[in-house]
């Protein structure tokens, strides 16, 4: 049954996050009563409103790079190429089934179809494990405008914690996308570090690149006044690198490095849409870059994405690999523990770019 909430309900701020925040029925609760104005606090300034002059359907596109092209070094090129230039790109015949990530996207839409009593069962106050959290928009206690998107994020621990306290109805799915997906993860990293002088992926290096992994389900439910709200507002991704299978619904935008428009990264059945992170920009000393993007809300249709997270691990301490700077090169960005950066972050608002100030020198 649809969750209530009633006229009056709707034109009461501290009513509506009750429902959407505390109560645990998130924006898809919200979206689900039939709401057919957005509540005050999900009304985004005008600055931040994705409007259509800012967006550029046109001439410029994220690359589309097909990794299964006999020619390894052309993969590679193109990759790290991407990297330094658009900081996003997509990539097709990665080797992943694509009956994993049908599984994945089926299960994620279970999780969100559960009644509000068993995702509530995740929440930060009732999640067994901190490593699980449902939970909707980004920072709702530090935002001024708060995003229309739920999520449910899983940190990697080991698979015994994952069988322990992740949910059954996408733990197995979760866990398989998650596994299945680490060979072109490793093939990304490996070209991404042999372009920065780095040999190979040892021990000390694996730790660095992918020694943490998180996998967020985000759900972005029809949304009664689009054009007025996000979905994700302006964010640069804290992560090495991000690994995102996005559905068929479309939105998600990246700004382009070379004109600063707003570009559509168009869904492309099959395919992944691959990010670099805060912390490999800082890792490459700024070679790599981690691009603004967000994601429209949709007046149409309910959209999921799956994002993986590649991270160091938290304990590391990163800023620009010694291959970098071995020919001279400034270190533009300081020491610092991974997991004091992804705290900072975590705990504002998305503020576009700003969080790698966090390790500027
Ligand atoms: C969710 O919407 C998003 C998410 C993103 C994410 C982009 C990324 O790049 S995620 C990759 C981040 N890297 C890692 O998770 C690996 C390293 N992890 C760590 O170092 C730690 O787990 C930690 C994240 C630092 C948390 O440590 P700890 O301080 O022990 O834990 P907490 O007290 O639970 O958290 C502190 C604070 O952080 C917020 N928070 C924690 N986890 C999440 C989460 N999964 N999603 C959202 N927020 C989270 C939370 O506000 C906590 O503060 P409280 O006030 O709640 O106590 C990009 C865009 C999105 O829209
Ligand atoms: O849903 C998307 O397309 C992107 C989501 C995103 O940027 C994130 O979760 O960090
Ligand atoms: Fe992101």
């Amino acid at each position: 049954m649809a969750p209530t909430l009633s006229t009056a309900q709707f034109g009461d701020p501290a009513q509506v996050t009750e429902f959407v925040v505390n109560k645990g029925n998130g924006v898809k609760g919200l979206s689900e009563t039939g709401i057919k104005a957005l509540p005050d606090q999900y009304i985004q300034p005008f600055e931040e409103r994705l409007i259509n002059k800012f967006v550029n359907e046109t001439d410029e596109a994220i690359p589309v790079i097909d990794m299964s092209n006999p020619d390894e070094s052309r993969v590679a090129e193109a990759i790290c190429d991407a990297a330094e230039k658009w900081g996003f790109f997509q990539v097709i015949n990665h080797g992943v089934p694509l009956e994993v990530l049908d599984n994945v996207k089926a299960a994620t839409h279970r999780f969100f179809n559960l009644p509000v009593e068993e995702k509530s069962k995740f929440t930060k106050e009732n999640s067994l494990s901190t490593n699980v959290r449902f939970g909707t928009s980004f920072s709702p206690r530090a935002e001024k405008a708060l995003e229309w998107k739920d999520y449910l994020s899983l940190f990697f621990v080991s698979e015994a914690e994952a069988t322990q306290f992740w949910p059954d109805v996408c733990r197995n799915e979760a866990l398989e996308y998650m596994n299945k997906s680490k060979k072109m993860v490793r093939k990304l990293l490996e070209y991404l570090g042999k372009n920065l002088n780095v040999k190979e992926l040892d021990e000390t290096k694996e730790s660095l690149f992918m020694g943490s992994i998180r996998v967020n389900l985000n759900y972005y439910p029809i949304c009664p006044n689009p054009d007025l709200t996000v979905g994700v507002g302006r964010h640069s991704d804290v992560s090495a690198l991000t690994i995102l299978l996005q559905d068929q619904i479309g939105g998600l935008h990246v700004r382009s490095l070379a004109s600063g428009n707003w570009v559509h990264v168009p869904p492309v059945p099959g395919s992944f849409v691959i990010n670099i992170g805060d912390a490999m920009q800082i890792m490459s000393n700024g070679r790599y870059k981690s691009v603004e993007h967000r994601v429209l809300a949709n007046g149409s249709n309910n959209r999921i994405s799956v994002p993986i997270f590649v991270n160091p691990k938290p304990e590391s301490v990163i800023g620009p690999l010694p291959e970098v700077t071995a020919n001279g090169e400034e270190p533009i960005y300081r020491n610092v523990v991974y997991s004091d950066y992804v705290r900072y972050f975590f705990k504002k608002a998305h503020d576009g770019k700003k969080t790698v100030d966090f390790a500027k020198i």
